[in-house]
C-alpha cells in the first residue's frame, strides 16, 4: 500500500516548513518518504521535492504567456496537471515508499469550493494511494477568537479559520487532521521577568484547550464586535451554533521544535492514514489535565 499526505492551509501557515521538518524527522526515524511539491508558484524550499509540479508547468509562465492573474494562473495550472496526469504517474513510478507528502498552495478557495484537489485525491486513490490530509492554521489565529471561529470583517468578510477548516473538510471528504501549526510562538504570556510567567503560560495553556477543541461559548461575553449590521450578528450565532451543534473540527497542536510534538503529529498521520478518523480523537500528548493548575477565579 502507498500512502499520500496532502499538507494544505492558508498562506504562510508553515506547509513547507512542516514538509520539510516532517522529512527530516521521518529519516531520523529511519523511515522513508517523498516531497512532491503542488505549486507552480513555489520559490525555495529548504527540502528539495522529489516530484515538482513546476516540471510540468510554471505559474509565471502561465500568467505571462496567458496574460492571467495569480488566482486563475493557479487554477489553470491544476487543471493542466489533471489533463497531463501521465506525467504524474509517471514522476510516482514505482515508489513504495512510507509517504508521499504533498506541499500545496496556499489558496484556500483550491481547498474550499474547487473540485481540482477531489479529482486529484480519486487519481491517486485510483493508483492505489491510500490518501489523507493535514490542514494547518497558525496558531496566532487564537489570539483573536473572533477571527479563529466565525465570519469576521476587513473589506469583505472573511470566514475564520474553523470555518474554513470546516468547507475544506466537507469539500476534500478524506480522513483529516487538523493542526495548530507554529506553538513554538505561543510563549505563554509574560517576558521572562515576570514572576507569574510560568503560572500564566499554564493558563494560557488551558485556554488554547478550548480552541483545539473548538468551544464557541468563548466568544460570550465578548465586547471586540465592531460590526454592527445586525443580519452580520444574526449570522454569526447561527455559525456558533453549526459549530457547536457540529463538531467536526479538532486541532492538534504542533510545535516543530519539540521532537515529542513532531512524533505525536506523525503518529496521528500514521493512524488516520490507516485507519480513516476515529469517533473519539486521541487527546492530544502535551495538554494533559494534571499539567494545569487550579484555576483560581
Ligand atoms: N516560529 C515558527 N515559524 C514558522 C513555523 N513554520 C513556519 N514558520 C515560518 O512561517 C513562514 C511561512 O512558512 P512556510 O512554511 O513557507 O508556509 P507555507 O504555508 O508553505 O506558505 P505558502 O507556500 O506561501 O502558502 C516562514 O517564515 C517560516 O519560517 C513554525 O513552526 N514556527
Amino acid at each position: 500500500m502507498r500512502y499520500a499526505v496532502l499538507v494544505t492551509g492558508p498562506a504562510g501557515s508553515g506547509k513547507s516548513t512542516f514538509c520539510s521538518s516532517m522529512m527530516t524527522h521521518l529519516q531520523a526515524s529511519r523511515r522513508t518518504g517523498h516531497l512532491m511539491n503542488l505549486d507552480p508558484a513555489a520559490e525555495y524550499f529548504e527540502y528539495e521535492p522529489s516530484i515538482d509540479i513546476r516540471e510540468l508547468i510554471s505559474l509565471e509562465d502561465t500568467m505571462n504567456e496567458l496574460d492571467y492573474g495569480p488566482n486563475g494562473g493557479l487554477i489553470y495550472c491544476f487543471e493542466y496537471l489533471l489533463q497531463n496526469i501521465d506525467w504524474l504517474d509517471e514522476e510516482l513510478g514505482e515508489y513504495e515508499e512510507d509517504y508521499l507528502l504533498i506541499d500545496c498552495p496556499g489558496q484556500i478557495e483550491l481547498y474550499t469550493h474547487h473540485p481540482l484537489l477531489p479529482s486529484l485525491v480519486k487519481h491517486l486513490n485510483q493508483i492505489g494511494f491510500r490518501t489523507c490530509a493535514v490542514y494547518l492554521l497558525e496558531s496566532q489565529f487564537i489570539e483573536d477568537r473572533y477571527k479563529f471561529f466565525r465570519l469576521y470583517t476587513t473589506s469583505v468578510f472573511k470566514p475564520s479559520g474553523v470555518l474554513s477548516a470546516m468547507s475544506a473538510m466537507v469539500n476534500l471528504e478524506i480522513p483529516w487532521i487538523n493542526i495548530l501549526s507554529k506553538m513554538d510562538l505561543i510563549t505563554g504570556g509574560g517576558d521572562s521577568d515576570d514572576p507569574n510567567a510560568a503560572r500564566n503560560g499554564l493558563r494560557k495553556k488551558r485556554d488554547i484547550q478550548r480552541y483545539l477543541e473548538p468551544d464557541p461559548m468563548l466568544l460570550l461575553g465578548g465586547n471586540e464586535e465592531t460590526n454592527s449590521n445586525m443580519r452580520f450578528h444574526t449570522l454569526n450565532k447561527a455559525i456558533v451554533q453549526l459549530i457547536e451543534d457540529h463538531p467536526l473540527v479538532q486541532f492538534l497542536p504542533l510545535d516543530l521544535t519539540n521532537t515529542d510534538s513532531l512524533e505525536n503529529a506523525l503518529s496521528h498521520i500514521d493512524h488516520v492514514v490507516q485507519y480513516g478518523e476515529d469517533e473519539e480523537p486521541k487527546e492530544p500528548k502535551d495538554l494533559d489535565e494534571g499539567d494545569f493548575p487550579e484555576e483560581t477565579e
